[in-house]
């Protein structure tokens, strides 16, 4: 049984990288097949710590082939999905078109796609009953800008946005969803909410599922950090206890570091 210094995980950790608009499908193949090699030359136990990967739309067929030809005991998922199934919807990319790729997972409300794509807590909920309906596990993000942060608002900022995503759903519905919280002064910044500062958010949401659905299904919710993780900080921030897991963005493109993530027991036991 995998452990934290403070007992044992309750939840299986999971480590995913956001490529966010990087690689195209021929380097996605390239990185995913040395990121097998690479976890599995050091054996490492998909089981214990689930490995995921969000890839741009466009390489999500090649890394499918790849996962199902190679039989790869790998996750992956979209960056984002269409709130909508199919119509008039120019660009836009249904859940019905990932399920049918595979995706077990999307990402929903990432900070980039609120600030840039104008995405409010209503959307991000309509998308988020999307994943559902198509049966893709949301990662649903939220998290503070630096201003809030500054102002010490950052629990109820994110919890409002919490809600705002979950509103209506049921126990059964949220079942597979996880919550990534990402500050969004520490997105690419190098800047990385201390440890204690993600174990404060953690269990503010997770205290907060349990108000919405129940302090058992919250007990069971996956809660990831994310914002500037790194082989050098991963440890200490999954010793916390309400933290299962962490989404990684620019040090998921390179294969021997986010190797090194996944393997963050290794840490544990060197640091
Ligand atoms: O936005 C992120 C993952 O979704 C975090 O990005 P960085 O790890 O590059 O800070």
């Amino acid at each position: 049984m995998t452990s934290k210094t403070n007992g044992a995980y309750d939840r299986t950790p999971l480590i995913a990288g956001n490529w966010k608009m990087n690689l195209d499908h021929h380097q996605a193949v390239t990185l995913v097949q040395k990121l097998s090699w690479t976890l599995t030359d050091a054996d490492h136990d998909f089981e214990e710590v689930e490995v995921a990967v969000f890839p741009p739309f466009t390489d999500l067929r090649s890394v499918q082939t790849l996962v199902a030809g190679d039989r790869l005991p790998l996750a992956y998922g979209a960056q984002d999905l269409s709130a909508e199934d199919s119509g008039a919807f120019t660009g836009e990319v249904s859940g019905q078109f990932l399920a049918k790729l595979g995706c077990t997972y999307a990402l929903v409300g990432h900070s980039e796609r609120r600030t840039l794509n104008g995405e409010d807590d209503a959307l991000v909920g309509r998308k988020l009953a999307a994943a559902l309906r198509h049966g893709i596990a949301p990662i649903l993000c939220v998290g503070e800008g630096l201003e809030v942060r500054r102002q010490g608002r950052q629990v109820e900022h994110t919890l409002a946005q919490l809600r705002g995503a979950l509103e209506g759903l049921s126990p059964e519905q949220v079942a597979g969803l996880v919550v990534a919280y990402e500050p969004v002064w520490a997105i690419g910044t190098g800047e990385v909410a201390g440890p204690e500062d993600a174990q404060e958010m953690a269990a503010a949401l997770r205290a907060e599922l349990a108000s919405l659905f129940g302090a058992e299904t919250a007990a069971g919710l996956r809660l990831l950090y994310g914002g500037s993780v790194k082989s050098t900080n991963v440890a200490s921030i999954l010793r916390e206890k309400d933290v299962d897991g962490v989404l990684v963005g620019g040090a998921s493109l390179d294969e021997g570091e986010f190797a090194s993530i996944v393997r963050f027991e290794h840490h544990l036991l060197t640091d």
